[in-house]
């Protein structure tokens, strides 16, 4: 079954469009194995999905329903096994190298941990130059978008705190002028504290600077903060999508209520009359 997800604004040219698009991977580990024993594990099946200009959109689900291997195909991180993905019309997988060179740019990615993310050999100042490049945003442009003092730069990643790196890792992504950032579990690494305001510099940049969201998570809370739209994965499969409003407050599946009786009552807009007391 392939569930459709419905757009916010039908009208627009979509920034992504996800057709069928399934990740498998061979259940055998050495190549003469694999001779004789062709079974495949479906990471991810059949998963339509478009994200438009100025769309936050949030993907969910259980641990290991693969939110995170759509999240790296859509950064081309991970190549699919079957279906396609195009940015603004074109298809990853065929891409010139000046295309290439394009949607690297335009697309970026926010990593749940920035311990592997940010090189702990380089100080911030290094890192965040080699991201900006001879046209990104100037750095202390970026500092100020992601609330950072001019201090971090002199220091290495093991030198701040979860949520600065974490900051340094939105600015590094936001260094080119992104039109689009997938941020996989952003604040999941983080004290609870810190979290809202990550998610809060995330709805600033989507609502102020217009970047373009798809948000990875398992947190509903989370989601119903951030995003409009929201697609529910369970087994590597969508189960249910539409505007977050439906999906948090009247979901059609057992399944999604069942994720939204896991989150603690007070965190975040939470969904009325469910959650354990
Ligand atoms: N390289 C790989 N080889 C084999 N199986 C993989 C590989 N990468 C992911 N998987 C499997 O694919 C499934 C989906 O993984 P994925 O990381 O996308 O899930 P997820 O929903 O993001 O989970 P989590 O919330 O725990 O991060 C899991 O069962 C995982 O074990």
């Amino acid at each position: 079954m392939s569930v459709n997800v419905p757009n916010a604004t039908p009208a627009a040219q979509p920034i992504f469009a996800l057709q069928e698009v399934g990740k498998s991977y061979a259940l055998a580990r050495s190549p003469l194995e694999r001779m004789f024993n062709r079974r495949r594990f479906h990471a991810v099946s059949d998963v339509s999905l478009e994200v438009a200009k100025g769309d936050a959109l949030a993907i969910v689900g259980e641990s290991g329903s693969g939110k995170s291997t759509v999240a790296r195909m859509m950064v081309g991180l991970t190549a699919p096994t079957t279906g396609s993905i195009c940015f603004r019309g074109d298809a990853l997988n065929t891409m010139t190298r000046t295309q290439n060179a394009t949607f690297r740019q335009r697309v970026q990615m926010v990593f749940q941990s920035t311990t592997n993310s940010l090189n702990p050999r380089k100080t911030i100042a290094t890192t965040l130059a080699e991201a900006i490049g001879n046209d990104g945003v100037p750095v202390r442009q970026l500092l100020d978008m992601v609330r950072l003092p001019a201090f971090v730069l002199a220091r290495y990643p093991h030198q701040l705190s979860g949520g600065q790196r974490q900051r340094v890792g939105i600015a590094r992504a936001l260094a080119r002028r992104p039109e689009l950032v997938v941020a996989d579990e952003p604040t999941s690494a983080l004290d609870v504290s810190i979290q809202a305001e990550i998610i809060k510099l995330l709805r600033d940049l989507h609502q102020s600077a217009g970047v373009s969201l798809v948000v990875i998570s398992h947190d509903l809370a989370l989601v119903g903060e951030l995003c409009e739209r929201v697609v529910v994965m369970r087994e590597g499969r969508v189960v249910e999508a539409g505007a977050v409003d439906q999906v948090l407050f009247e979901p059609r599946e057992r399944y999604t209520t069942e994720l939204l009786a896991a989150i603690p009552k007070g965190i975040g807009r939470h969904p009325i009359g469910v959650g354990p007391e």
